[in-house]
């Protein structure tokens, strides 16, 4: 049986640990980068010195800074950062074939026009059939080998079932869902809620805090899920339940580390440590979303406040203790 051929923009640490995945089975997985020096620096070492030391390509991959690599590709993974897909997407628009997936890796809301990232590829690439991956998955666990399971959605069923059959391995489980929604608002909330938790870790106020932080984000991430039509299943699944569960509990996590440094008193320009925190791109956006749509979101409004500097971390923690009390739901 042939496989589907696979295509990757974006050579980050996601990029190239799902390049990793692609590469078995395959003898070439094209692995697109923006930037030539990132490239050249990828074909020597033929590892992502930056963000994966000591993790190697694939040998099946084959990193680019031509746009066309995606030709012919059946599958494409778009493994930019949330803010980037639009420029990605359209740039990519020439070479994409007809009927091709364009698998969305990243994990955020586009701020300046409010959009989920399959909306942004509905815009740019009217050719393509979208399709959302996201779940608990460290690109320097996957690299590894160690077992994770995710969750890749397409519109269609039968899309949905393929593409995990394309993507699987021995370690890397996808599960098909076709709630393209409902997998993106897990995978967007999840950063802001694990900026939050980091905090928490930061001002090291326990771990029953922690696992009440955790419970409440919860209830956000579905309160707002249901407002906007996801379903139950996927916000209690992998892309959900499951990388909120991870990314707050783990200093792996850029976004909980990034909390965390603001939690000890860093300032919000400082706290990233040059990584990307996606949290801190959707944090307004994601509160926007919610007052639009009538939910209330404490723990994110207070993730917005902290970052826009309208309020300290221990204001934040006193206002959310002071709230009124409540039934639970
Ligand atoms: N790292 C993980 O463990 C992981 C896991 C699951 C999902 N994700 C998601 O994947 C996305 C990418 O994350 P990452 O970990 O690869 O980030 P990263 O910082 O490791 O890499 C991002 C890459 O995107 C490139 N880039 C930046 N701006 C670009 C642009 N305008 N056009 C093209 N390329 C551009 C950068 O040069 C860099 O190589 C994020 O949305 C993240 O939430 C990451
Ligand atoms: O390092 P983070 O916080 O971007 O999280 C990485 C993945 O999304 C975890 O599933």
């Amino acid at each position: 049986m042939t496989r589907d051929s696979i295509a990757v923009l974006g050579a980050g640490a996601w990029g190239v640990a799902l390049a990793n995945v692609a590469a078995q089975g395959r003898t070439r997985v094209p692995l697109w980068a923006h930037d030539a020096a990132h490239v050249a620096a990828l074909e020597q070492h033929r590892e992502n010195r930056r963000h994966l030391p000591g993790l190697p390509l694939a040998c099946a991959v084959t990193p680019t800074a031509d746009l066309a690599c995606i030709r012919g590709a059946e599958i494409v993974l778009a493994v930019v950062p949330a803010q980037a897909m639009r420029d990605v997407a359209r740039a990519a628009r020439p070479h994409l074939a007809d009927g091709a997936a364009f698998v969305i890796c990243a994990k955020g809301i586009e701020r300046d026009r409010r959009r989920f990232m399959s909306e942004v590829v509905a815009e740019e690439l009217p050719q393509a059939k979208p399709a959302v991956l996201s779940g608990p998955s460290f690109a320097a666990d996957v690299c590894k080998g160690l077992p994770t399971a995710v969750t890749l959605a397409a519109q269609e069923e039968s899309l949905a079932q393929r593409l995990c059959e394309a993507l699987s391995t021995k370690t890397f489980r996808p599960y098909r869902s076709t709630d393209l929604l409902g997998v993106e608002i897990g995978g967007a909330a999840k950063n802001v809620f694990a900026i939050a938790a980091g905090m928490a870790s930061g001002r090291e106020l326990g771990a029953s805090a922690q696992a009440a932080l955790i419970a409440r984000s919860f209830a956000e991430l579905t309160r707002l899920g249901r407002a906007l039509g996801a379903r139950s299943e996927t916000l209690m699944g992998l892309s959900g339940l499951g990388d909120l569960v991870l990314t707050c509990g783990s200093a792996q996590s850029r976004n909980f580390a990034f909390g965390q440094r603001l939690g000890r008193g860093a300032a919000a320009k400082d706290a990233s440590g040059g990584k990307l925190t996606e949290g801190a791109f959707t944090a307004h956006v994601l509160v926007e979303m919610a007052k639009a749509a009538g939910v209330e979101m404490p723990i994110a409004e207070a993730v917005d406040d902290i970052l826009a500097a309208r309020l300290s971390v221990d204001a934040a923690i006193d206002a959310l203790l002071m709230r009124p009390l409540k039934a639970e739901s």
